[in-house]
């Protein structure tokens, strides 16, 4: 089911300051700031040879890594991103053995404009699971 290690996100309460770690301290190739309202965040990609780092920083009310980043003040690994082929077929499939996709199953467009899925935490070794239909 699952293809490429599309991106890791690392949860961040000061977007700029941590672009300028990885661009700075890391050599990164940082990209621009992307507002993501209907996510609660605003992203930055940094392209890697063989995946992506997510740089996240809450935007507006209720976001879930606002919550995230209290339990966690410095931030952190927040999730990863999987590829896959079929994200319907795979929602269905990991339904039917019991796994939690997060909101109400319907795929929501991410930063790359490609459906995306989430799936709870408790259910993949306690890490946030993001699935994205390449
Ligand atoms: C622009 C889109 C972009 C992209 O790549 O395209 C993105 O990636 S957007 C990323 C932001 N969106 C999301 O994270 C959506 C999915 N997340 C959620 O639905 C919630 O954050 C959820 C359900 C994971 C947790 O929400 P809740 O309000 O229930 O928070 P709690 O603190 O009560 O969590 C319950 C339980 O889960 C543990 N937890 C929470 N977040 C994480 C995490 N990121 N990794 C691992 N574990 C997590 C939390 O510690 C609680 O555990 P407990 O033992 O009960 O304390
Ligand atoms: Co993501």
């Amino acid at each position: 089911m699952i293809g490429r290690l599309n991106h890791v996100a690392i949860a961040v309460k000061d977007l700029a300051k941590a672009s300028a770690v990885y661009k700075n301290a890391l050599g990164a190739n940082v990209g621009p700031a992307l507002a993501q309202p209907e996510h609660g965040v605003t992203v930055v990609f940094i392209e890697l040879p063989n995946t992506k780092i997510e740089l996240l920083e809450p935007l507006g009310e209720g976001s879930p890594i606002a919550k995230f980043l209290e339990k966690s003040p410095d931030g952190g690994i927040h999730h990863v991103c999987y590829e896959v082929d079929d994200i319907i077929a795979a929602r269905d499939q990991l339904k039917s053995q019991g796994a939690r996709v997060l909101g109400d199953g319907t795929p929501k467009i991410g930063a790359h404009g490609k459906p995306v899925l989430f799936l709870h935490p408790k259910d993949f070794c306690g890490t946030l699971v993001e699935l994205e239909q390449v």
